[in-house]
């Protein structure tokens, strides 16, 4: 609880990240308030959305989990996964969708020297790279030249969302990973050679001093989407109320489980899936991430239509008590509703 006396939501900040809009999306400044953290990782010990969370500092927090164009958020499933038990209340409780409408930002190119025309390398055409051999043509060009840029600042997952631009007009830049995109618009408005970009939310353009806009929807797709996770410890969240009143979507609901698998058990995996078409439950996501506990072992997600809590046919139940047979580890991570 904050002095105001509101429970607190807290997000990877600084102010105007795109975690901060998705939570203005569904938390009303008028009963919550909105509170800024400075990582969703666990570098650095109750600054990050989980352990502010799990300690009791904020009664919810909305991490990213994916995006449409650049796929899952590895640090949020990391932490989901919880190998060491440290956020063992930790639920999830809701999600968000936010558009995502990249910038780059930073100084216009004022040397006289360099033709006003010549975007970037002049081609249009982007490099292909062992990582992107058939790179897409970027959807925008920049309003300025952009051959004095020497450094690039975003949170990777920008990075991931903003190939065909990136390869076309900011080739051999030097890329500079920051906490979040807000932070990178921080960062290089206070740059003082004139040399350093970011890519950030328009919003964050807008609100750092003395940036240009240098260009806007650099995104390789119209349709990047980042889905966040609202999550408490069975925290009741506000409803969508954006798209609740529009009446967009009618409500329906996700589980998400994590679970391990005994490891010399040929099929133990096999049939925790089986479980879920036996019980005619459609599956939207399955995610892994390394167990830690020896090489090439996995701690498995699995996301699906249903919900735990309001099961009249029992389907749901009934997948889980295959799990419960099955799996060596499982953990319930939550089951909410949906507006989209
Ligand atoms: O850096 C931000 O603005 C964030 O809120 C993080 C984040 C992410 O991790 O996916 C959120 C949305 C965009 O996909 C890019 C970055």
């Amino acid at each position: 609880m904050a002095s105001s006396g509101k429970p607190v939501v807290s997000f990877l900040g600084p102010i105007a990240s795109y975690s901060h809009q998705a939570v203005r999306q569904v938390f009303p400044e008028s009963s919550w308030e909105l509170r800024p953290a400075a990582t969703i990782d666990g570098t650095s010990i109750r600054k990050n959305v989980f352990d502010q969370v799990q300690f009791g500092e904020v009664k919810a927090g909305v991490v990213p989990i994916e995006n449409s164009t650049n796929g899952s958020v590895v640090f949020t499933l990391d932490n989901l996964a919880d190998r060491n038990g440290r956020y063992k209340d930790i639920t999830v409780d809701g999600e968000i969708f936010v558009d995502v409408h990249h910038c780059l930002v930073g100084h216009k190119n004022l040397s006289p020297l360099l033709d006003i025309d010549d975007h970037g390398d002049g081609s249009g055409t982007c490099t292909p790279t062992l990582s992107d051999p058939r790179p897409s043509k970027p959807k925008s060009k920049p309003f300025t030249n952009l051959r004095h840029i020497k450094r690039l600042y975003s949170h990777p997952q920008a990075f991931g969302q903003c190939n065909a631009f990136i390869s076309t007009y900011l080739k051999g830049v030097e890329i500079f990973d920051v906490s979040s995109t807000s932070k990178a618009a921080e960062i290089v408005s206070q740059d003082t050679t004139g040399t350093w970009a970011a890519i950030s939310s328009e919003l964050a353009a807008n609100l750092m001093e003395g940036l240009d806009m240098l260009a806007k929807s650099i995104e390789d797709r119209d349709d990047n989407t980042t889905r966040f996770l609202i999550i408490g410890k069975n925290t009741p969240v506000p409803k969508d109320w954006g798209l609740v009143n529009q009446s967009v979507g009618k409500a329906s609901t996700r589980t998400l489980i994590s679970f391990t698998v005994p490891h010399t058990s040929p099929g133990a995996l096999a049939e925790v899936l089986g479980g879920f078409k036996a019980y005619d439950l459609n599956l939207t996501s399955i995610n892994s991430r390394p167990s830690l506990l020896a090489p090439f072992q996995y701690i498995f997600f699995i996301e699906f239509e249903g919900n735990k809590y309001d099961d009249p046919d029992g389907r749901v139940n009934g997948a889980l008590n295959t799990i419960e047979r099955v799996a060596e580890n499982w953990r319930l991570l939550g089951s909410w509703e949906r507006y989209r």
